[in-house]
């Protein structure tokens, strides 16, 4: 079982705080979907023998494609991979690109799953963050695409400095009153080198404020609990049935297939990504050359890897995963460093019985906003 991740470097313009990715020239777009086919034909050999369960278009802007350019990678996707029956293939959208028509089209293709980058559904939110859509567009998407696709998410940023806790609740009602079965949601951050680390820098944008990221946290978690939602990973809500096969299968260490620049690939101890820079992949792979850098993970890494995911997921960590694949050292030393925690009730050991005798390391609902410190503090350094 594995996935294929696509990466689709392009924007209209850029959002003041991200920093994947992306070229808002679309100059060089026939070039690069041509290495796109490239990459995936010469990269099949190494899930030969492995069943493709996910695909995800991701970005940059994935709905910047034509439906026929977004077919002719599915195909190539075909033509080289053992593809499962009933994968489950996921469009990254924005607003402005999903029109009434746009929507039929998509739900005429073997796309079956759309995330949309909806962010806020007020304006002056979206302004400040330099979206291309309005708020008008955010509803009006949402509204035609739950009536054609049935597995719909959207992405939510918290977090924002100005936006009261009365206004990010309108904003989670909102969402869930769509009847939206996932929310991805994300505290905004501020990436080095980015708009909004300048205007910081500057005054002109005020700086974040932990406190109001942890209230916006805190009603995310109980809203999405009344309508149903399950907290199945630390920024991921989602009714069962409905969590996102692709990125569970990251957090799980499952192998995945990152085509094209800076997309990231796992295979069993390796990681390797793609040269995030357009022009340098397209030449690279017009002459033959995978541009990517790769690391294969120590023991050591594996583990704080498996702790950093496991503990941001329901799942939690397994005492029995941790002796088998890492040795009785390992889990020695994570008794002792987790007991702190245990005592603050920041995370908590689960005896289950089902389907094995199990002790389970997992995060309380107090942890959960602290999760990346704690996981960190538990690493074996
Ligand atoms: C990289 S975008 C790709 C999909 C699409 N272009 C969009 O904007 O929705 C995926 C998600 O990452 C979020 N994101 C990117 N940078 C972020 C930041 N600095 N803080 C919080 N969320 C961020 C975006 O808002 C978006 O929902
Ligand atoms: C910030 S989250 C967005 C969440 C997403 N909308 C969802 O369905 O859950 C993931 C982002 O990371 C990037 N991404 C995901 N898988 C990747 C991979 N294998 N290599 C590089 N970037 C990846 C994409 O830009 C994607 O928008
Ligand atoms: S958040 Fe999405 S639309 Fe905005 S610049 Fe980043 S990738 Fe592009």
């Amino acid at each position: 079982m594995a996935g294929i991740y696509i990466h689709i470097p392009f924007c209209k313009q850029a959002c003041f705080y991200c920093d994947f990715h992306f070229s808002t020239s679309l100059k060089k777009k026939d070039e690069l979907m041509a290495c796109l086919v490239k990459e995936l034909e010469i990269r099949s050999v190494e899930l030969a023998n492995q069943t493709i369960e996910t695909i995800y278009f991701g970005g940059g802007t994935p709905s910047l494609l034509t439906i026929e350019e977004l077919q002719l990678l599915l195909e190539t996707v075909h033509k080289f991979y053992a593809v499962s029956e009933h994968p489950e293939i996921t469009l990254e959208a924005n607003p402005d690109d999903l029109t009434k028509d746009r929507i039929i089209e998509f739900s005429k293709s073997p796309i079956n799953r759309l995330s949309i980058g909806i962010q806020s559904f007020f304006d002056d939110d979206l302004k400040s963050m330099n979206r291309a859509h309005n708020a008008e567009e955010s509803k009006l998407c949402l509204e035609y695409a739950s009536k054609y696709f049935d597995n719909i998410t959207i992405d939510l940023i918290y977090g924002v400095p100005e936006m009261s806790l009365e206004k990010w609740n309108k904003n989670l009602d909102m969402a869930l009153r769509f009847g939206v079965n996932h929310i991805s949601s994300y505290a905004l951050t501020v990436e080095p080198k980015t708009a909004l680390d300048a205007f910081i820098k500057k005054g002109i944008y005020p700086p974040l404020d932990e406190d109001l990221a942890l209230q916006h946290f805190n009603a995310l978690v109980k809203k999405t609990e009344r309508y149903g939602l399950v907290h199945y990973e630390i920024s991921n809500f989602g009714k069962p049935h409905y969590f996102s096969k692709h990125n569970t299968s990251y957090w799980q260490g499952k192998s995945y297939l990152g085509i094209g620049p800076s997309a990231h690939s796992f295979f069993g101890d390796t990681r390797s990504w793609n040269v995030a820079n357009n022009n340098k992949y397209i030449q690279a792979i017009q002459g033959g050359i995978l541009p990517r850098t790769a690391e294969k993970l120590s023991k050591q890494d594996q583990f704080n890897e498996y702790l950093m995911t496991g503990l941001r997921t329901i799942w939690g960590v397994s005492f029995n995963k941790i002796e088998t694949n890492f040795g009785l050292d390992f889990l020695e030393h994570l008794k002792i460093v987790s007991e702190k925690f245990i005592k603050q009730e920041l995370l908590i050991l689960v005896h289950e019985q089902e389907p094995h005798p199990a002790s389970i390391l997992k995060t309380t609902t107090k942890g959960k906003f602290l999760v990346d410190g704690i996981a960190s503090e538990l690493f074996m350094i």
